[in-house]
């Protein structure tokens, strides 16, 4: 990928196949470019919570980022409650993390002032 663009300007592609599975070296230049997210199921997942005052709040932001996930073709696990989601992306093509989960963490971060 080319690390001239903004994660946040960048766009999904397919990424089939282990290849495609970033390397722990990668995923250490990857992650400060995405504060907040963290790392969880032994780096193949990336996981923020996003906090917000109502649930109407939560669901303006669930729905603008199934747009998102939508536009990209590549979709997070969302858990949704009342005043929060806690959004976790990790590619089951490649099973654990590709290029497309940061491209969508920054997006997601992008959603939110
Ligand atoms: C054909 C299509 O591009 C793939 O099935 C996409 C769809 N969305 C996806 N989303 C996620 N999170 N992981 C994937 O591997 C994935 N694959």
């Amino acid at each position: 990928m080319n690390d001239l663009i903004p994660l946040a300007q960048a766009h999904c592609t397919p990424r089939r196949g282990a290849e495609h599975r970033l390397t722990e070296a990668r995923v250490r230049e990857l992650l400060p470019q995405v504060p907040g997210w963290t790392l969880a199921e032994d780096g193949r997942a990336l996981v923020k919570t996003f906090p917000f005052k109502d649930y109407y709040q939560t669901m303006a932001f669930v729905n603008a980022l199934a747009y998102v996930a939508h536009r990209e073709d590549h979709h997070p696990d969302l858990s949704v409650h009342y005043d929060r989601c806690v959004v976790r992306f990790s590619t089951h093509d490649v099973g654990g993390l590709s290029e497309n989960d940061f491209i969508c963490a920054a997006k997601t971060d992008a959603l939110v002032p």
